[in-house]
């Protein structure tokens, strides 16, 4: 069925060209439009990233094959409850006020050894990914298309701390081990009448981090809403990324700018593939207002937090999140 809602237009989610960040040039221009895209839906496409399209299709391709396999065969692969890395399958993300999300996913993240310090220490979301030996390709795409990603996050750290008028290497300062996450995605189709009853894809929500990098399936299926509160759909550009703010951002600008609400209706008939990568920082990384985003007599909206105890705090309320202590 084709749902009676309107396309995003190139005002709300603009297309930003990102040939000057990948080939090293002048990024002043684009660090404004990415502000002004910030300041509006918070949601924007990313064209000329340096990502390579036949990394892209490998991991799409992987991921097809893996939510292919029977159910028992994902099943024996599912993610250990300390560091979250592996199959998660469908019921575990729970929006509150809404049904589980029909998605299902494989779950990685920044590979760290058991050895590592922070690993040894149980602090939260930090340890190895978790790989299935039968299937080697999963982990071979999948790592490679992890690696080129989490690279183009660490360029757009760059652009945004310029577009929010911080010296351009001020995220670097907190980015020796940042908590990225990607997430493979398989969405079922799902029945018309699950969304009048709380159920969706992906429920409406906000991103709880500095940056989402979406690659999206030709099917469509995501939706945003504006800031006057209209949902429009975020349509598929072939070779662009979805790029959104989340949360830890909305509150380093001091609600400068805004995480905007989205979600996946998947009423095409057809099953969907979808992968983010969320982009964070150290989980030692202070979030709190930034100097450049406090007008004079303006005083921070938040109370100051943690990148780390942020994130750990919305895995709790969505996904049943438990530290190492937790679980002891
Ligand atoms: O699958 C998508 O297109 C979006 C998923 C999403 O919003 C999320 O995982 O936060
Ligand atoms: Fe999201």
């Amino acid at each position: 069925m084709e749902r009676n809602i309107r396309a995003a237009s190139r005002d709300e989610v603009p297309v930003l060209d990102l040939t000057p960040l990948t080939t090293g040039g002048d990024i002043t221009a684009l660090a404004e439009a990415l502000d002004a895209a910030c300041r509006n839906t918070g949601f924007f496409y990313v064209k000329n990233h340096g990502v390579p399209e036949f990394t892209l299709n490998a991991v799409f391709g992987a991921t097809r094959r893996y939510f292919a396999l029977p159910q028992e065969v994902r099943d024996a692969h599912v993610m250990d409850p300390v560091f979250r890395r592996g199959f998660m399958p469908q019921g575990v993300t729970k929006h509150p006020g809404f049904k589980a999300d029909l998605k299902e996913s494989y779950e990685v993240g920044v590979d760290l050894p058991l050895d590592d310090p922070d690993v040894a220490a149980g602090l939260p979301l930090h340890g190895p990914n978790q790989w299935p030996e039968e299937f080697p390709w999963l982990r071979e795409a999948a790592e490679t298309y992890f690696n080129e990603m989490r690279a183009l996050g660490e360029r757009m750290l760059r652009l945004v701390a310029l577009a929010v008028g911080m010296p351009e290497d001020h995220f670097l300062q907190f980015n020796t081990k940042p908590m990225v996450q990607m997430r493979l995605f398989h969405y079922a189709q799902q029945p018309e009448a699950a969304e009048e009853d709380g159920q969706h894809g992906a429920a409406p929500h906000t991103d709880y981090g500095l940056l989402t990098l979406l690659a999206q399936d030709p099917i469509g299926g995501l939706e945003l809403q504006t800031r006057q509160g209209e949902w429009v759909k975020a349509p598929y550009i072939d070779g662009a990324f979805v790029v959104n703010i989340g949360d830890l951002f909305q509150r380093w600008t001091n609600d400068r700018y805004f995480s905007n609400k989205h979600r996946v209706v998947n009423l095409t008939g057809r099953e969907r593939y979808s992968i983010p990568l969320f982009y964070n920082l150290d989980y030692h990384a202070p979030v709190e207002c930034l100097p450049s985003c406090l007008a004079e007599g303006e005083t921070p909206k938040h109370a100051p937090t943690t990148c780390g105890e942020y994130l750990t705090g919305r895995f709790k309320a969505v996904q049943g999140y438990k530290t190492k202590e937790e679980l002891a």
